[in-house]
């Protein structure tokens, strides 16, 4: 087999398939205490914040192991990650299945965190090595979709067992369910040739971050993720259903109705901007610039809405903030395109840290901003009203600007890069360009 024989072949799909089912299958681990909230109160006889913090520890575990995880993607390979992964989350789920203490649950928690940390960077590792660029960006974006869906496993047959089952058998089950990732991936994923061959490249952990830290590509990726995806996860994970119910006055069937909407638009979403990248790679930045510009737009239109906004305002907000998640996933191919493919995984770990980075800050500042406008109102004031939202939620337009600072100063590092690579203006721009100076 020659060197790039095996690039699209029936086994790159067997592989892909197989990789995309793990994450599916993590997703659906991550998602699966958020839709058991009643009964794990019951369960640990807990508080609201006690069980906010099952959430942050798992999304802080997430984010802090996106690193590291990159590097060790570099160093053992993929399939070694996603195995790993897999029986962390068994581990994991098998101890909550069993915990009675918040304690107890808490380490079950950040075991599913470690192991869910360790899949998605690993999938994203995979595509170099078993496709070709041009089938990349729409791969790209149907894992980010296909994960997803995971999410909908917990939502509909998760619940049914936790209902007819009660916790432990529920939690027992998804323990299997992880299993079934392990045994996918250890006898179908494979590494690849590519990984297979490396030549003497360093593996040093210090060398891998510093290589990819320094190509502006990867922190062109980094502001990317950063800005396209937070709004959606500050939206879904914290603020969005208060913000509807408690703010616009909506009622609580009707957000729920709302919320669905993100899965529809990552659905339709997705192929577009996976077809669009692939056909203007060169233009990359400017699709996300144009999707984070919409998202800006439509909260500052519903954020200086006189009164609740309308129906329709707000499905038009939603649908923009949706699509930044598909949009996010430009950011991985920042990654793949501009850094050697011996350190694309460190390089999308540090990717992978952006957006949940600034929706941490944001979901902690929103809550902060709501408390000290309920504080500064005097006892007995509401604490979720329309104009405290209005002013808590536009501190998302710090993180955007930064975010769009972040982006625009890192693209043009990374143009003047190329540029002295000769790679920039695009083939097609410097024609036009000599054409014009021609006549
Ligand atoms: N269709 C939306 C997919 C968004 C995925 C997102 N950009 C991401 O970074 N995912 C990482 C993960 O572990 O799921």
């Amino acid at each position: 087999m020659t060197k790039v024989d095996h690039l699209d072949s029936a086994k790159s799909w067997l592989v892909w398939i197989a990789s995309v089912c793990a994450y599916l299958i993590a997703v659906t681990q991550r998602t699966s205490f958020g839709v058991a909230g009643l009964e794990a109160t019951d369960r640990f006889s807990a508080s609201a914040s006690i069980l906010a913090t099952f959430s942050v520890v798992q999304l802080v575990v997430y984010a802090g192991l996106q690193i590291p995880v990159g590097i060790l993607v570099d160093r053992w390979g993929p399939r070694a990650m996603i195995t790993g992964g897999a029986a962390l989350m068994v581990i994991g789920q098998l101890l909550l299945a069993m915990a009675d203490s918040v304690g107890s649950g808490l380490v079950g928690r950040f075991f599913v965190g470690a192991g869910d940390a360790m899949t998605f960077v690993s999938v994203m590792r995979l595509l170099p090595n078993w496709f070709s660029g041009h089938r990349i960006p729409m791969l790209t974006q149907a894992t980010g979709m296909v994960g997803q869906l995971g999410q909908l496993l917990s939502l509909i047959p998760f619940v049914a067992l936790l209902h007819l089952w009660s916790w432990t058998p529920a939690f027992l089950s998804l323990a299997a369910f992880s299993v079934l990732g392990l045994v996918l991936a250890l006898v179908l994923v494979r590494n690849g040739p590519r990984v297979a061959e490396v030549p003497a490249v360093p593996t040093r952990a210090r060398t891998l971050l510093s290589v990819a830290w320094k190509e502006p590509g990867t922190r062109l990726g980094f502001w990317t993720h950063f800005t396209t995806q937070f709004t959606a996860n500050v939206f879904l994970l914290t603020w969005g259903y208060p913000f509807l119910v408690s703010g616009q006055g909506i009622s609580p069937a009707t957000a729920s109705g709302l919320l669905s909407i993100f899965v529809v638009v990552a659905l339709v979403a997705a192929p577009i901007l996976g077809a669009a990248v692939a056909r203007h790679p060169h233009r990359r930045s400017a699709i996300a610039f144009n999707v984070i510009g919409m998202i800006a737009l439509m909260w500052l239109v519903v954020i200086l809405w006189p009164g609740p906004a309308p129906m329709w305002l707000l499905i038009i907000l939603i649908v923009c903030i949706a699509t930044g998640g598909p949009a996010s996933m430009i950011a991985f191919d920042f990654v793949r395109t501009f850094n050697p493919s011996h350190v694309i995984g460190t390089g999308t770990g540090i990717v992978n840290v952006g957006g949940f980075l600034a929706a941490l800050v944001t979901v902690y500042v929103v809550g902060w901003l709501l408390d000290l406008q309920q504080r500064a109102a005097g006892p007995g004031a509401e604490l979720y009203t329309l104009d405290s939202f209005r002013w808590a939620l536009s501190f998302q337009f710090i993180v955007i600007a930064g975010g769009v600072i972040g982006m625009v100063v890192t693209r043009n590092k990374a143009r003047r890069a190329m540029a002295l690579r000769g790679e920039y203006p695009p083939q097609a721009e410097r024609r036009n360009a000599r054409d014009i100076q021609e006549r």
